[in-house]
Parts: structure tokens; C-alpha cells; sequence
């Protein structure tokens, strides 16, 4: 009786968004402890589209960002309250493996962190686990199309074999995009993937960025308002954990609704 009922209201969600959001957030909460670090927050992630999460240090962005693959399972203290959907289907429910969920979800991380292996292991690592690879041909196949759609290929085709740590910090930032593309995820998550690159680095890592979103969607948390008006088409902006105001880029740095967001965006807080 419940699965018909959750089914029926499935279908109905559909209908009427055609298809076109991708992850959908409805009354989530999150605790550490004592401490609620986000407040009833509903958002929607829609396909194809660079959304940005802003707001100042301490706001919640990472704690929201790690809520939409199930990341803050692995935080003991943590414990998520609400509804995020992927496609219609609850995240969180217990039959959905959290495993799997990281593989449609991917997720890169502030600081470059390849494994301790080859070039290509760390590429292959995903696919691997995951079995979407029958022959070592489909898996070198996967490795090269996703070190291309990282823009690292003509950089790492000679020297696939070495350390990915070896690699400069800005090489191994798209090591770790080609990683998380590996798997072919359906959304991407970037918490802060600039802030260990140059500002050469970052540029190639946007431009990456934009170009992926052909593809998945991107979710990227960033302290700088530059890059989320430079990366994004929505973004959503943060205040002691509550999303004060969610809209197109355009519109929030022209012309926001609320003070706080206009504070924050002219330097007034933050
Ligand atoms: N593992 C944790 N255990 C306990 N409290 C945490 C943990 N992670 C985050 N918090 C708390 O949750 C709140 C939100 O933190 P979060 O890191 O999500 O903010 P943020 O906006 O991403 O900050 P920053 O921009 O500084 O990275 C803060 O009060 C923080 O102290």
C-alpha cells in the first residue's frame, strides 16, 4: 500500500517536471550533535545546469552539498532528517546502496586526493569496482574517454603508468574529475575544487566545468562569487544554515531578493 502510494506520487512529480530536475531536496535537516547546521532547506537540482552553492564560512554549504550522495553517513555524529530524491527516487531510502548512489553521484573534493596508484588505476578504479568494464580493451576505453573529458589526456596519455600523485596540483584536480566521470554519474559535486589551483588551473578546472555540464549536472560549493557568476546558471546562497534565496546566477548578483543575500554579495557580510 505505501510502495503504490509513493509510486503514484512518482509518476505525478514527473508529469509536471518533465523530467528536467534532477535531484530534489524537500525539508532536509541536518545535526551534528547538538549543533542543526541546516535548517528545512528544499531546493532543486536541475539537469544539465551549473548550480552554486554560496554564503559565508561556517553556513552549511558543505554539510548540504554532502547530503545529496549520502557523504554524511560516514560523519558518527551526523543525522540527516528530510527528503532528497534523484530522479524521483528517495536517496536515502534503505534499499539504495550508498555505494552505488557515489557512483551516479559523484563527488571531488577541496583538495586534489588521487590514490596512491597509477594513472590509469585511479581512472579505472570506479569502473572497476562497478563491473562496467568486460575487456581490457572497454576498460582502456573508459580510461581514455574520461581522462578527455577531463582535458588531461594529452597531458597523461605518455605516462599513464606513473603516480597520480606525481601529477601537478591542477593535473591531479582533473585526475580526480576524470575519476568521479568515470563511472559516468548522472550529477557531479565539487566542494571547493579551486581553491589548491593557481589561477591557470582554476581556468582550465572552469572551463571543465562548463563543459561537463553537456552532460551531468554540477553542483559546486565556492567561496568565490566571482567563479560561481563565472561557472553557474543557479545558485543558492547560504546564511546560518538556512538557503536564503535560491534563483539564476543573473539574478542574484543583479538583483536579489533578500537583504542578506545583497549583504553577502556586496561584502557587507561574509
Ligand atoms: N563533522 C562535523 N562535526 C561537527 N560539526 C560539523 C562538522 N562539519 C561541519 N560542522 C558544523 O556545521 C556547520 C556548517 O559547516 P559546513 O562545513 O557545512 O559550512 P560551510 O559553509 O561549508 O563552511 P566553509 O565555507 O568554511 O567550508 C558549522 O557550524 C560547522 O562547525
Amino acid at each position: 500500500m505505501e510502495d503504490t502510494k509513493m509510486n503514484t506520487m512518482r509518476l505525478t512529480e514527473r508529469a509536471v517536471d518533465n523530467n528536467e530536475i534532477k535531484m530534489r531536496a524537500r525539508g532536509v535537516d541536518v545535526f551534528y550533535g547538538d549543533t542543526h547546521a541546516i535548517k528545512s532547506v528544499d531546493v532543486d537540482i536541475e539537469d544539465n545546469t551549473v548550480t552554486a552553492f554560496i554564503g559565508p564560512s561556517g553556513c552549511g554549504k558543505s554539510t548540504f552539498l554532502r547530503c545529496l550522495n549520502r557523504m554524511n553517513d560516514t560523519i558518527d555524529v551526523a543525522r540527516v532528517d528530510g527528503q532528497i530524491t534523484l530522479d524521483g527516487e528517495d536517496i536515502y531510502d534503505k534499499r539504495v546502496d550508498p555505494v552505488q548512489l557515489r557512483a551516479k553521484v559523484g563527488m571531488v573534493f577541496q583538495k586534489p586526493n588521487p590514490f596512491p596508484k597509477s594513472i590509469y588505476d585511479n581512472v579505472a578504479y570506479g569502473p572497476r569496482i562497478h563491473g562496467l568494464a568486460q575487456t581490457k580493451a572497454e576498460l582502456d576505453e573508459i580510461v581514455e574517454k574520461s581522462l578527455r573529458r577531463a582535458a588531461l589526456w594529452d597531458e597523461a596519455k605518455d605516462r599513464l603508468d606513473q603516480p597520480g600523485t606525481g601529477l601537478s596540483g591542477g593535473q591531479q584536480q582533473r585526475l580526480c574529475i576524470a575519476r568521479a566521470v568515470a563511472t559516468s554519474p548522472e550529477v557531479l559535486l565539487m566542494d571547493e575544487p579551486c581553491s589548491a589551483l593557481d589561477p591557470i588551473a582554476t581556468a582550465q578546472v572552469e572551463e571543465l566545468i562548463d563543459e561537463l555540464r553537456a552532460r551531468f549536472s554540477v553542483v559546486i560549493v565556492t567561496h568565490s562569487m566571482q567563479q560561481a557568476a563565472r561557472v553557474s546558471q543557479k545558485t543558492a546562497f547560504f546564511h546560518l544554515g538556512e538557503l536564503v534565496e535560491f534563483d539564476e546566477t543573473t539574478k542574484i548578483f543583479t538583483n536579489p531578493e533578500d537583504q542578506r543575500t545583497e549583504s553577502y554579495i556586496t561584502g557587507r557580510i561574509g
